[in-house]
C-alpha cells in the first residue's frame, strides 16, 4: 500500500518505518526541516532501540523516503497519517493546531480518495473537526472528492516503541464506513497474524478508549505512589505489598512500580486534557483530579528526602543524578522528574553532576551550560565530590552498581533512590544510607 505519515516524531517516524517493514511504501512529511535532512542523511532525530537499523534498512530498499514538501505527501498515500503533536493548551486542553493544519493541507491538495487517519491522541470530536477542514478546502477549490476520516490511536511505549507498533496487544480503528475499514484491516493483517486483535468501533469510542488507557494507567501509578508514601510513614514496605496485590490476577503486575512520579509527553498532557473534557461535558471525573495532584507532589518527593536529611540550605553542596529521561531507553526528558530534582537541587543552592547514557545531549539542550550543572561520562565518575547520590531513572546499568566502589567516591555514603532499585538492607550493608520510596 502507498502511505503518508505526516510527523516524523515518536509515533510518526516509528509507524512509518514499521509500515515500510512490512513491505508497504511510505512517505514521511515533516514541516520541521533539520528533522528531515538529518533523516536524509542516514541519521534519526530520536533514540528509540532498533530503529535507526530499520530506518535505513527500508531508505535502502527504496520503501521509505522523507519530504517538506506538502504538495508530494498528499499526492503519495491512498492513506494519510496524521502524526504530529497535541501539545497542552493553556488551560490543559489538547491543542489541535497542528493536527487540523495537517488535515487543512490535505484537503488542499488532494486529488483523489483518501483516508485519513488520526494516529495522534485527539480528544473526541476531534475526526469531525478533521472532516469539517478537509470539506472546507475542497469546497474553496470547488471540488468534490470521496475521503473517509479515521480513528486509529497508538499505544506504543518510548523506549520500546518499535517491538509495541511491531506487536500490538490490540489495534483500535474507530471507523464508520466500509471501504476505510477495509483498507485498514488489510494495512494491520501483517502485524496481528497469530490472531487478529483489531478492535472496530465508532470514532468517537476509539478516541476516548486512547485517554482511558493512558488515564487508567497513570492512576495505577499515582495510587501505588501514594501507598508506598503511607507504607512509608507506617513502616511497612511497598515492595512486599505490590507483590502482595500483583499476584491477584485482577490487578496484576504492570505499572505497579512506584517512584518519584510519572513523566513523558503523554500521561501527563493526557491526564490533563481528559480533565478537561470532563468538566467541559459536566461530567467531571474527579479521581484523575487526585492523580495529577498526587504526580506533581510525587516528583518534589526525594527532594522532601533531601531537605529532611540535610534541612533547606544546601550551598556548598553537590549532588550526583543518575538518571535524566523520564524512563529507561530513551533520551525524551519531556516532564521527566529529574528536571524537578535539578531545579530544586539549585533553589535550594546546591549543584549537581549528571550521567544518563543517552539523554545527557537533550539535557544540554534544556539547561543550556548553566555551570550548576555538569555531566560525567560514566556513573562512578558523577560520584565524585558528591554529598550523596539521587536517582531518577531506572537505567539497567545501574541495576547492580558495586557499592563498596559507590561508598569510596562519595564525600558522603548517602543514597536517595527515587526507583526501588535495590534491596535497602543490602545497600546498608555496605554502610551506605539509603532512601528509597516507601521500602523498609
Ligand atoms: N510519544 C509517544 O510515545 C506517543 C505519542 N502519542 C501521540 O502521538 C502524537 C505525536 O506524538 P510524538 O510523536 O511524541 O510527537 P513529536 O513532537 O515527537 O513529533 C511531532 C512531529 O510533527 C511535526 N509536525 C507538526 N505539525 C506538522 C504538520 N502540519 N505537517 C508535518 N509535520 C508536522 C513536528 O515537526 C514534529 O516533528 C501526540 O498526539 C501524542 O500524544 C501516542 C502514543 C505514544
Ligand atoms: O500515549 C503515549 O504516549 C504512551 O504513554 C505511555 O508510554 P510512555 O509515556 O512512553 O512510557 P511508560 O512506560 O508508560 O512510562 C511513563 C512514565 O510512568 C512511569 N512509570 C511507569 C510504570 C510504573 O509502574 N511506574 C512508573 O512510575 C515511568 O517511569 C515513566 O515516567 C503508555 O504506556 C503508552 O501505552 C502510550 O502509548
Amino acid at each position: 500500500m502507498k502511505i503518508t505519515v505526516i510527523g516524523t516524531g515518536y509515533v510518526g517516524l516509528v509507524s512509518g518505518t514499521c509500515l515500510a517493514e512490512m513491505g508497504n511504501e511510505v512517505l514521511c512529511l515533516d514541516l520541521d526541516a533539520a528533522k528531515i535532512d538529518t533523516l536524509n542523511q542516514g541519521g534519526i532525530p530520536i533514540h528509540e532501540p532498533g530503529l535507526l537499523e530499520m530506518v535505513r534498512r527500508n531508505v535502502a530498499a527504496g520503501r521509505l523516503s522523507f519530504t517538506t514538501s506538502i504538495e508530494d505527501s498528499v499526492a503519495f498515500g491512498q492513506l494519510q497519517f496524521i502524526a504530529v503533536g497535541t501539545p497542552p493548551d493553556e488551560d490543559g486542553s489538547a491543542d489541535l493546531k497542528y493536527v487540523l493544519a495537517a488535515a487543512r493541507n490535505i484537503g488542499r491538495h488532494m486529488t483523489d480518495y483518501k483516508v485519513v487517519i488520526d494516529k495522534s491522541t485527539v480528544p473526541v470530536g476531534t475526526a469531525d473537526k478533521v472532516r469539517a477542514v478537509i470539506l472546507e478546502e475542497l469546497a474553496a477549490r470547488g471540488v468534490e472528492l470521496p475521503y473517509s476520516v479515521v480513528s486509529n490511536p497508538e499505544f506504543l511505549k518510548e523506549g520500546a516503541a518499535v517491538e509495541d507498533f511491531l506487536r500490538p496487544d490490540r489495534v483500535v480503528i474507530g471507523a464508520e464506513d466500509e471501504r476505510a475499514i477495509r483498507l485498514m484491516r488489510e494495512l494491520y493483517a501483517p502485524f496481528i497474524r497469530n490472531h487478529d486483535r483489531v478492535i472496530v468501533m465508532d470514532v468517537r469510542s476509539a478516541e476516548l478508549t486512547k485517554y482511558a488507557a493512558n488515564a487508567m494507567l497513570a492512576t495505577r501509578i499515582s495510587f501505588m505512589n501514594e501507598l508506598a508514601n503511607l507504607a512509608d510513614k507506617l513502616g511497612a514496605d511497598i515492595e512486599q505489598i505490590r507483590v502482595g496485590i500483583g499476584s491477584d490476577p485482577r490487578i496484576g503486575f504492570h505499572f505497579l512500580y512506584p517512584g518519584c512520579g510519572y513523566g513523558g509527553s503523554c500521561f501527563p498532557k493526557d491526564v490533563q486534557a481528559l480533565i478537561r473534557t470532563a468538566e467541559e461535558n459536566s461530567s467531571p471525573v474527579r479521581v484523575l483530579n487526585a492523580v495529577e495532584q498526587a504526580n506533581d507532589e510525587q516528583k518534589h518527593l526525594l527532594l522532601h528526602k533531601i531537605r529532611a536529611r540535610y534541612g533547606d540550605d544546601l550551598r556548598g553542596m553537590h549532588f550526583a543524578l543518575w538518571g535524566l529521561a523520564f524512563k529507561p531507553n530513551t533520551d525524551d526528558m519531556r516532564a521527566a522528574s529529574s528536571r524537578v530534582v535539578i531545579e530544586g537541587l539549585w533553589q535550594m543552592g546546591a549543584t549537581v553532576t549528571a550521567y544518563d547514557p543517552v539523554a545527557m545531549t537533550e539535557s544540554r539542550r534544556i539547561f543550556g551550560d548553566d555551570p550548576r550543572l555538569r555531566y560525567a561520562t560514566a556513573p562512578i565518575a558523577a560520584l565524585a565530590e558528591a554529598d550523596a547520590l539521587v536517582i531518577v531513572t531506572e537505567w539497567k546499568e545501574f541495576r547492580v552498581p558495586n557499592f563498596e566502589q559507590i561508598k569510596a567516591a562519595l564525600r558522603q555514603p548517602v543514597i536517595f533512590d527515587g526507583r526501588n532499585l535495590y534491596t535497602p538492607s543490602q545497600v546498608r550493608e555496605h554502610g551506605l544510607e539509603y532512601f528509597a520510596i516507601g521500602r523498609r
